[in-house]
């Protein structure tokens, strides 16, 4: 398997390597590097040339392949949450349905890796339907994951609908991001919003001015297709997310309490990390028609 990746997808700025069950790809560029895992289409890592890490990664993650890596970016697709039927439809499959869809749990495959014209490294990946997805989503689709290592880091997902019937989509580029210091950490690009407080039964709120990130925070931010910032000052840097077709924002914490409960994060952790999350979710589910396909991008830099 290894060598065989090694061997199709051959390329200066790439390497493929094992961590315990998983296959992991490195890019390394004049850019920064970045590194993936073919399982859940994960990428778990960006650094840029110079800089610091950008993304949080779990110390005691699991790599067995038993259940998705604890940290990076996990991919939420074709629902984020858990799978609400009241707004998703109702299928004989539903009892199988895990939280956050079924692509962060399965193997990937490498589709492609090559530079492209404006001397960036992209690497695409690619998730068809197996017997374990078939189970919780018995509708065929494709899914890829397309990133590129440039000037910023760029994650696309393109998500096809190969079956004949439309159906609705929430989904996520579910980012932790590493922080010098999560509590009442900045972020810009929130002003007037309306978010959704999944700690306070769901109730809707107005922001008002930049974000604070609170300890434990679960908000979904909806009607939010802009740009935003993270305001890192411990680090001395601002990490800037763009996002095209992705019209909600998902600012997640678990905080002191909440950390606990997590087997694969160490008790002290969230307070070095922040999950913002490019997303469709809640209010901002679309239809995804029957033959038809829907791209969601995310791009982080840092300044
Ligand atoms: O533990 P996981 O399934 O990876 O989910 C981790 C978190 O993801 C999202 O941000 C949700 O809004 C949270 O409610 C959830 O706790």
């Amino acid at each position: 398997m290894l060598d065989d990746l090694k061997q199709r997808f051959s390329h200066p700025d790439v390497r493929f390597y094992q961590h315990d069950q998983l296959i992991m790809i490195e890019l390394n560029n004049r850019h920064g590097s970045a590194t993936l895992t073919t399982h859940g289409g994960t990428l778990l890592g960006y650094r840029p040339a110079g800089g610091k890490e950008v993304i949080w990664l779990s110390e005691t993650a699991v790599y067995d392949g038993s259940k998705p890596v604890r940290g990076g970016v996990p991919i939420c697709w074709p629902w984020f949450g858990p799978y609400d039927p009241d707004t998703m439809g109702a299928d004989p499959s539903d009892a199988a349905k895990k939280g956050h869809g079924v692509a962060r749990y399965e193997l990937w495959e490498v589709a492609s890796v090559r530079s492209t014209d404006n001397d960036a490294t992209e690497v695409v990946l690619q998730l068809e339907p197996n017997d374990a997805i078939r189970q919780a989503w018995p509708l065929p689709f494709m899914l890829k994951l397309i990133v590129t290592l440039g000037e910023t880091l760029s994650l696309a997902l393109v998500g096809e609908n190969r079956s004949d019937r439309d159906w609705v989509v929430s989904e996520a580029f579910h980012t932790y991001f590493r922080v010098a210091n999560a509590d009442g950490l900045t972020i810009d690009g929130m002003d007037n919003l309306t978010y959704i407080d999944k700690l306070r039964d769901d109730q809707r709120f107005t922001q008002t001015g930049p974000l604070q990130v609170n300890m434990p925070m679960d908000c979904v931010f909806v009607d939010h297709p802009d740009t935003l910032v993270l305001e890192d000052s411990g680090n001395r840097r601002q990490i800037v997310m763009g996002k095209t077709k992705s019209a909600s924002t998902v600012v997640w914490n678990p905080g002191p309490e909440g950390a606990k409960g997590f087997a694969d994060m160490p008790d002290d952790q969230y307070a070095h990390m922040v999950c913002v999350e490019a997303a469709n979710a809640l209010d901002n589910a679309y239809t995804l028609k029957a033959g038809g396909s829907h791209r969601m991008a995310m791009t982080l830099a840092v300044r």
